[in-house]
Order: C-alpha cells, then structure tokens, then sequence
C-alpha cells in the first residue's frame, strides 16, 4: 500500500515537471512561430525588392533572400528534441555573458550554498538544438554549442561547478514527453522558486543507452558525457587526436565535433569539412547524425573507396595483396609505372614529316634519346608533353638543317618559328605525339600494371615476384577495389593534369551565394549528391576529420593528406582496432601527411556499447591481440552473458541461421551477423527471407558499426584470415549494445560449454 502510494506521488510530481517543461516548450515554439512569419514576411520583402531591378537593389535582394531563406528552413525544421536539456544552477562568482548573453561562469559565489546544506537555484537555463532569443533578448532556449551550454555536459558530481541539477527532457514535435534527471550536488537541499528542487528519474544516459538500435546512427546531443565534450569543443587549431576502444563514442564525437565547427567559426569553415569514413557502410550509418544536429551542406562524408571523383569502390582485396597495395613501397613502383606506361607496346617507333619541302625521319634510338631527356625532368608525367614537343621539332630542325642559313639572330628565329608552325600542323606530328606522347589517366596506368613482365621491370628491388604476380593479378579484374583508389589518387599527382581552357558558364547571381540552394527546390537534391557535388567542387577542405584512423594505410594517408594540405585536423582511431598489419609504417605516413602541426592528445575510456558481459569477453581476446593494452570500463551491466554455440555435426549455415533467428525474437532493433570475409556472401544466403532487421557483414564491413545483437561466426577463422586477424576480431566481438551468440566454426575448438579456444579465460 504505502509502496502504491509513494509511486502515485512519483508520477504526480513527474506530471508536473512535465507541465513545466511544457509551458516553457510552448513559449519557445511560439517565439519561433513569430520568426517563422518575420522571415517570410523577409522573403516577400526581397521579392519585392528585386523588382526595382536596379543592381544594388538586386545584390540587397540576393542577401535577403539567402538570409532569411537559411533561417526559414531551420526554423521548419521538425525536429525530435528541439528543446532537450536543462540546468539548474547555484548563484555564479563572477558572471561573464556569453554570445547568447548566458553566464558563462561555472563558479559558484561564495556564499552560494549556506553552512547548513542549502541553497537556491540562482539561474536555469534551457539547452536545445539552436538558441532562441525572446522578444527581450532573454535566452528562452541556448545552442548546445554556445559556451554558456558547456555546463549541461561537463558538470559532474565530482567536478559539479555551479550545476545542482541536469535535466534531459524528450520531447516529440511540441509535445514534452517525459524528464530525466542527474543530481550534481546530491548532497544539498535545494530551492527553486521557494519549493524543494524535484529529482525525476535515473538520468538520461542509461535511457538512451538501453534504446534499441536501428540502421542509424542517432545523435547523442542530449548526453554527450564530460570527456567527450572536451574532445568536441577542444579549439580548432592544428590536430586534435584522439584514441579510445571501442564503443567510448569516437564516431560520435567526431560527428559532434564537425557541427560544434561549423557553429564556433562558419566562415572559416565555408572551406568545408571532410569526414573520412572507412565503409559506404559506416558512411549511410553516419550520414543523418549532422542534419539532426541542424547542419548539412559544409560537410562530406565521404568512404575511403569513393574519395576520388568517378571512383565508387566498395570490393575488398585479399590481405596478402591488400598488404603490397597500402605499402608506402608503392609510391617507387608508381613513379616508375606512370613514366614506363608511355612505351607501351603501341607507342611508334619513327617519326616522318615533311617540312620546308624536305623529308625529315626520326628513328626510333633517337626518339628514346628525347624520351629520356624529357623524363629526366620531375614534372608531372602529362605536363612534360610540351617539353616533348619541343626537343622532338628541336631534332627535327636540326636535322633540316635550316639552323645554319642565318646569322642574324632574329631572321633565325623568325625561320625557326615558322618551321615549327609547319611541322606542328602536319596531322603526321599531330598524330605521331598523340600516339608518343599520350595524355595518360590513372586507369591507364593501372591496367598497364596488370602486365606481369612490365610490372616486374617497374617494381624491381622494390616488390619480390610473389608480390608482382599478385598485385598484376588483382589489377587484372574489371572492378576497382577500396585499395585501388589510394593508387589511382597517387597516379593522378604523379601524371598531372594539363591545364585547359575554362568553359564560362553562364552566372546566375544566386548561385555566388553559398547555402543558396537550400532555397531553391527547383530539383530535390538527396543528401549523398549534395555531399558528392560538394566533394567534386573542392579539393581540399579546411577540416579534415578522420574516423577509424588506425586503419589507414599509408597508401591512403596519401590520399586523405592531399585534401587537407592547409587544414586543422580531428583525428580518431583505436590502435587495437587495426586492421592494417604494420602499424610503424602507417604511423609513419599518417605523420607526414599531419605535418609537424602541434597535435592535442585526448583518450575517451568509458564503453557506452557494449554490456559489461561482453566487454569481458571481447577483453580476452585484446589480451591476444594487443598484450598490455586496457580495454575501456563498460558503464552499464545487463546480467545477459554471451551465448556459444558448436556445431555438434550440423552444417554451419544453418546454426548461425537458427542463432540468428533466435536473436530477432529477443530483440527490437537490428541484428548482425558478422563472418569472415570469404565467406560474405555464403552469408546473406543463410539468412534469406529473416527480413530487413538482420544483415551478414564481412569482418572488415562490420567497422564502426553496431547491432542490438550479434551473431560472430567462427572465431578462428576471422583471426586466421589476416596478419591483423586477432584485432578483426576485437571488432567483431565488440559491436552488440545487447546480446552477442558466437558461433563456433569448424576450425575453432569449442569447450563443453561451446566456448572457442580463442576466447576462453
Ligand atoms: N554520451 C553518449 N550518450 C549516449 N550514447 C552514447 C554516448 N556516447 C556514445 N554513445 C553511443 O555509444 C555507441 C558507440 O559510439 P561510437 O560508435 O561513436 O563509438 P566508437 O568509439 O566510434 O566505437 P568503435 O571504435 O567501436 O567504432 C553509439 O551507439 C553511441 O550513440
């Protein structure tokens, strides 16, 4: 009865908290109601203004028009959490306002707290996804990113600074739905308004935590925990770099990061923002976080296969050619592919033309001569074609004999001048130079790779045989693979482009506004073309942030360098995550391409993924994997232990697709059944018809990604199948947010308890 009794109060003293929040919520939403129409009364203004036609009326149109377009469309926006968090605070010492005109201080005054425990809240502010000023300038709701909002997520009982209680409210669209809060000062009576401060709740993070997961990923705006939001706020100069196992939120963070940017400094970072991501995976996971963060347009979110216009690569190679692809050892057998590729078996050997009436013939030694010449320059392999033309009609000249007819220096120039006019429009020179000297792409020179021999003369010293067969062998298939790309980047530097006379197109006026777009639906632009328009526009961005860092290889540290050359830099990875064998050398390509920029170290060590039950587990096999190294604290428990399963005589495809189905009926969201890699697509049969929820992975695919549950099929052969295996599967183990089965195959050796070698105590 009093048990009854006492949940009867809880919900009355809930109900009203929500009506608090509620009335509050209503009062912004009409706040923005009254943009909404301020804006668009701007947007008929401008309208208006345009139609005066003069030229400064029409730029003050365009302005308008962009202004109150960029505002409109944030303000439509319908938002889940417009307005999500709040905080209490005690009367701060010394008060400093911040841009949205809060306290910024998080001190609280001397006599803030009273010698008998108690105290009054001083000040509560409203934390959401962009500020809100009302008509008076009073903060009726502060940007998560303003300084004065830093409180919400770093406060901590140990460190409570001036906040006695956070409070995360849910809300969907205008309606409040529920409040959960965290006492900072638990120790204290405190007053609000003259009543009792209520305390609603276990607090957010354990919610959002237990939330089935969907093929999303969700922002994490309302509990971002205090070491991440040093991480995301850390000032932009030079490097940030951080490590952290898995699950600790890096991904998140990252994300966060990028928005956090945009908000601190737009213009500098008008220069755009690249995220790399390993997989089209993780990149379609990823992709929706920024928009509900209320940012889209700056950044691209791009995979590591697609980050060279026209290239799309999504196959993975075997790990042994995998290997030789992103060695550093590439970038000499390259230099020497993009020079060799000119003789190719079809370049000709002799050169005819008709000048000045007379027959001239250069012979094939000659034209090696010249060849070899031109080569000794460093240029770029396309810009020494002029070059190339000009010792060719320098021999051609000289064989005419024309040079000796005239002392005098300007009649000699003038003949030499016109000798040349009449060599270089014989389609015979034409021809013989296109053919000679061709304009190579990187896919030329890739395929000129795939011929053994030719491979073998370029890569002498460099690769041994094994490795020439295999990488010619690889390059001999149609596809492009996620390695390919890395190379195809290189041969573009090594060859160039030749610069060639712009077309002018036709300005719109509105299109020198950048974010214009956003108020032009002559066409729906999804979300992936925008961010590939935007990719193909730029070359380099003034943000480089690197997800899944310990995976590069240096081949692709290359690559990803090149498009931050001038950039700051967020880099994030866990090196007991790699996938890529030898971790000296790609540290030291990630170096070179970083620069000597001062870099800002910062670890993240709480596991917000996976149940303590499973990050024991998957710590045993860190213990193979990277001996010494700590595994991040898990920061909640389910009392659910990972399942094992043998085969005991049955066929592998159809326990995991059993185990599989089992996992669907205990959980809501998704669930992923990791393999390796060969047997990918063995995989998805297993599962056909089990419905969208569940989807097969290849160990390397399951990168940064996470399942309500997960099935991990055959340890060993995950470990076994790459140099790096014992880490893949560190991966593998680590991507459940509930139940984890694994499977053992037919090469572990299960226990009684079905439990692999790999994996026991
Ligand atoms: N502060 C937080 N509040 C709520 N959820 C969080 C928080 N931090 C992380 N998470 C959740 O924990 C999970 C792991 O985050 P994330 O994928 O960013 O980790 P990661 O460090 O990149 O992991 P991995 O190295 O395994 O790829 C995600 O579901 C994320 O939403």
């Amino acid at each position: 009865m009093a048990a009854q009794e006492a949940d009867r109060l809880v919900d009355t003293v809930r109900d009203r908290e929500i009506g608090v929040e509620q009335e509050h919520l209503d009062q912004v939403y009409r706040r923005l109601d009254e943009k909404i129409h301020e804006a668009e009364f701007l947007m008929k203004d401008a309208h208006r203004l345009g139609q005066v036609g003069t030229p400064g009326a029409l730029a003050e149109r365009d302005a308008q028009v962009f202004r109150a377009g960029v505002h409109l469309n944030r303000l439509n926006n319908e938002y889940e959490d417009f307005l999500f968090g709040r905080i209490d605070l005690l009367n701060g010492k010394d008060g400093k306002k911040g841009p949205d005109g809060a306290y910024t201080s998080i001190e609280p005054a001397d006599d803030a707290v009273r010698a008998d425990h108690t105290a009054d809240i001083g000040e509560t502010l409203h934390i959401g996804r962009m500020g809100v000023l009302d008509a008076d300038y009073t903060p009726l709701v502060i940007d998560w990113r303003a300084p004065a909002a830093a409180p919400f997520y770093r406060a901590t009982p140990v460190d409570p600074g001036r906040v006695v209680r956070r409070r995360v409210i849910r809300s969907k669209g205008r309606r409040v739905l529920g409040v959960e809060d965290d006492l900072m000062r638990p120790e204290l009576t405190a007053a609000l308004d003259g009543a009792e401060l209520a305390v609603i709740g276990d607090g957010a993070l354990m919610a959002a935590l237990g939330r089935s997961r969907g093929h999303t990923m969700r922002d994490i705006v309302s509990s971002i925990q205090a070491e991440q939001d040093l991480v995301i706020r850390a000032p932009a100069a030079s490097v940030t770099y951080v490590e952290g196992g898995p699950g600790t939120g890096k991904t998140a963070v990252a994300l966060h990061r990028a928005a956090y940017l945009l908000y601190q400094d737009r213009r500098r970072y008008s220069g755009g923002i690249l995220i790399v991501s390993p997989t089209p995976l993780l990149v379609s996971y990823t992709e929706g976080v920024l928009p509900s963060l209320g940012e889209e347009g700056q950044v691209a979110i791009r995979a590591l296969g697609s980050l060279v216009d026209g290239a799309e690569a999504t196959g993975y190679d075997d790990p042994a050619t995998a290997r030789v692809k992103g060695s550093a050892r590439m970038l000499k057998v390259l230099r020497k592919a993009a020079r060799g590729a000119l003789e190719g078996g079809g370049a000709p050997q002799r050169l005819r033309v008709v000048a000045f009436g007379r027959r001239l013939e250069l012979e094939a030694e000659e034209l090696t001569r010249i060849r070899h010449a031109v080569l000794g320059g460093t240029a770029p392999v396309n810009l020494l074609r002029p070059r190339a033309r000009r010792l060719l009609l320098d021999a051609l000249y000289a064989q005419s004999g024309a040079g000796s007819r005239h002392n005098d220096p300007e009649l000699a120039a003038e003949l030499r001048s016109s000798f040349d006019e009449d060599v270089t429009t014989e389609d015979s020179f034409t021809g013989f130079l296109d053919a000679w000297w061709p304009e190579l792409t990187p896919r030329q020179v890739l395929t000129a790779m795939a011929d053994e021999r030719r491979l073998g003369r370029w890569a002498r010293r460099v690769l041994n045989p094994g490795e020439v067969r295999r990488l010619a062998r690889s390059l001999r298939r149609p596809e492009l693979s996620v390695h390919d790309v890395a190379l195809l980047d290189e041969l573009n530097t090594l060859l160039g482009t030749p610069a060639r006379p712009r077309r002018r197109r036709e300005l719109d006026p509105l299109d020198q506004l950048t974010g214009l777009e956003e108020l032009m639906p002559v066409r729906e632009e999804s979300r992936r073309e925008r961010a590939e328009r935007l990719a193909q526009e730029r070359t380099e961005y003034a943000h480089v942030i690197v997800d899944e860092a310990q995976d590069l290889t240096p081949m692709q540290w290359r690559m990803v360098g090149r498009r931050g050359r001038t950039a700051t830099w967020t880099v994030v990875g866990d090196p007991a995550q790699s996938s890529w064998p030898l971790p000296e050398e790609a540290a030291e390509a990630r170096d070179e391409a970083l620069g000597t920029r001062p870099r800002r170290r910062f670890e993240l060590t709480v596991n917000y993924r996976n149940p303590a039950e499973i990050a024991e587990l998957a710590a045993r096999v860190l213990a193979l994997a990277m001996p010494g190294m700590t595994a991040p604290r898990a920061v909640r428990s389910t009392g659910v232990r990972p399942r094992f399963t043998a085969l005991d005589g049955a066929e592998l495809g159809a326990v995991v697709r059993e185990e599989a189905r089992r996992q669907l009926e205990l959980v809501d969201g998704t669930v992923g059944v990791v393999v390796a890699m060969r047997r990918r697509e063995e995989a998805a049969g297993w599962l056909d018809g089990l419905g969208e929820r569940v989807v097969a992975l290849g160990s390397l695919e399951a990168k940064g990604l996470e399942y309500d549950a997960t099935v991990v099929v055959s340890p060993a052969e995950i470990a076994d199948e790459s140099p790096a295996g014992l880490r893949v599967l560190y991966v593998a183990l680590t991507r459940a947010t509930q139940q984890l089965t694994v499977v053992a195959g037919p090469r572990d050796e299960p226990d009684a308890d079905g439990v692999p070698d790999l994996l026991r105590d």
